[in-house]
């Protein structure tokens, strides 16, 4: 199997959690573009979507699923999002493209996270990938030289203004032996909006594609 066809099994996989006449909680990526394709061969049983990127959005729109403000909505019964990382205590890295403060804010309101990702995500210690963290523009230099402080090495993604018009800062070299509490303390830098740490609220459904085919695991 190709990562793409591991992509898309987990992605199809995940339409067996979703009930009908409920809205579905949709995150951003690759594997979740998948999701949203596999989620239009049954969108005459759902309600609608609520998004967590513009990108999103407009592939759930262009399928014909109506896309719902949080706002207006009380129960989400499931969000399903990839991960760039998880362990296996469900808790995440995310943000790689630059979304990580929508899906935080619909994460917390699904009752269930179901994470859909092929098998190179799965890691034992999270950080190989650079955590991304979403800052208010004009503190950006300020939060960089914090998380030098938290033992980071923040570099600016150049060119990316993130859907609520803020920038990311990609932070390599941390450490993460304790991911609850570093997400708590980046997220207490003044300017900071969030970080891709998914710890305090991480996965409680991981479908995680590989060679041997569907592993789900909760
Ligand atoms: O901001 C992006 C999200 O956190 C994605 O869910 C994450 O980067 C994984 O994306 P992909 O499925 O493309 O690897």
């Amino acid at each position: 199997m190709t990562q793409d066809e591991m992509k898309k099994a987990a992605a199809t996989k995940a339409l067996e959690y979703i009930k009908n006449d409920t809205i579905v909680g949709v995150g951003t990526g690759s594997t979740v573009n998948y999701f949203i394709d596999a989620l239009a061969t049954i969108k005459h049983n759902i309600v609608g979507a609520v998004s967590s990127s513009e990108e999103s959005s407009k592939r759930l729109k262009a399928h014909g699923i109506e896309v719902f403000d949080l706002n207006n909505v009380d129960v989400l019964d499931v969000y399903v999002d990839g991960a760039d990382e998880i362990t296996k205590h469900m808790s995440m890295i995310k943000g790689g493209g630059a979304a990580l403060t929508r899906e935080k804010i619909v994460a917390a309101v699904a009752k269930q996270f179901i994470c859909i990702a092929d098998d190179s995500k799965q890691v034992e210690i999270l950080g190989n990938f650079p955590l991304p963290v979403e800052v208010i523009p004009m503190a950006r230099s300020y939060v960089a030289r914090e998380l030098v402080k938290l033992g980071g090495d923040p570099e600016y993604r150049q060119g990316v203004i993130t859907d609520n018009g803020n920038v990311i800062l990609d932070v390599h070299n941390l450490s993460i032996i304790n991911p609850k509490k570093l997400e708590a303390d980046i997220n207490a830098i003044v300017g900071v909006v969030t970080n891709g740490l998914f710890a305090n609220r991480g996965a409680d459904i991981l479908i995680l594609v590989g060679e041997n085919g569907v592993n789900v695991k909760q």
